[in-house]
């Protein structure tokens, strides 16, 4: 479970204060769809939530520990069960989607020197399976789809044993129906896996049909937080005013 309270961020360089007293709870194995105009804070907020970027002020529990009261090394021990998917993954274009996942279950060094035990190879191949990737393990990263290049980062973070997950605009840029695969993606993998998914969304439609919770930010302030569903007349107001 995540809590937090007041979460403030100002950037020194121009004294804006990006987001101001957000506070919310997030239980594990939701979807959250985090939505809002240009500029109001989103990227900031999920840098923030994995803490690659530093907070002004503000409480942050996850798990019952206090993240804001432990050291680098925690910290960085921390991180280490979260992923934070772009919004085009870094992956080796030359690689197959199989080559790519690799590290991110054996040491770099095992699996540059193919010393993969039959085990390995095959939970390597289980989580592939499990984004649906079964097919295109072999593929080179380059000749897959958008769609399919998110669904690797996501098998990735699954294999490092990702509790929680903060997708920068995983379907932007995506076809409609891309777009919907990889939302369809995402939401089975915190109901059947129990991740928590932080996810900034630009399509609203998308955020109402698929997550479970709905941010909605407006200046720095979290205006709306509410379970998935459609947004009234006045709540899109509220964000989007
Ligand atoms: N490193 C930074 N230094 C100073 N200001 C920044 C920095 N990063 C972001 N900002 C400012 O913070 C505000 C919020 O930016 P942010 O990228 O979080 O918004 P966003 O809602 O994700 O926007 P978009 O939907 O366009 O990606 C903007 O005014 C931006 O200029």
């Amino acid at each position: 479970m995540i809590i937090v309270r007041n979460l403030t961020k100002t950037f020194p360089a121009t004294g804006q204060e990006v987001l101001s007293r957000i506070s919310f709870q997030v239980d594990q194995g939701e979807l959250v769809g985090l939505v809002g105009s240009s500029g109001t804070g989103k990227t900031t907020l999920l840098r923030c939530l994995s803490l690659k970027e530093s907070w002004t002020s503000g409480q942050y529990i996850y798990d019952s520990k206090d993240i804001t009261q432990i050291g680098l090394l925690e910290k960085w021990k921390q991180q280490r069960h979260w992923a934070y998917l772009e919004e085009k993954p870094a992956l080796n274009r030359n690689q197959s989607a199989y080559k790519n996942v690799l590290p991110s279950y054996v040491p770099y060094w095992r699996a540059m020197l193919g010393l993969v035990s039959t085990d390995e190879r095959v939970t390597v191949m289980d989580y592939l399976e499990r984004v649906g990737l079964l097919d295109q393990a072999l593929e080179k990263a380059e000749k897959l789809s958008g769609g399919e290049q998110q669904r690797v980062a996501v098998a990735k973070a699954l294999l490092r044993g990702a509790k929680v997950i903060f997708a920068d605009e995983p379907v932007s840029g995506l076809d409609p129906e891309a777009a919907e695969n990889v939302m369809k993606d995402l939401k089975h993998i915190c109901v059947k896996e129990k991740v928590t998914i932080i996810c900034i969304m630009h399509q609203l439609e998308l955020a109402e049909k698929y997550a479970s919770r709905i941010w909605g930010l407006n200046e720095g302030r979290m205006v709306v937080d509410i379970a998935g569903r459609r947004l009234t007349q006045r709540e899109k107001n509220l964000i989007f005013s």
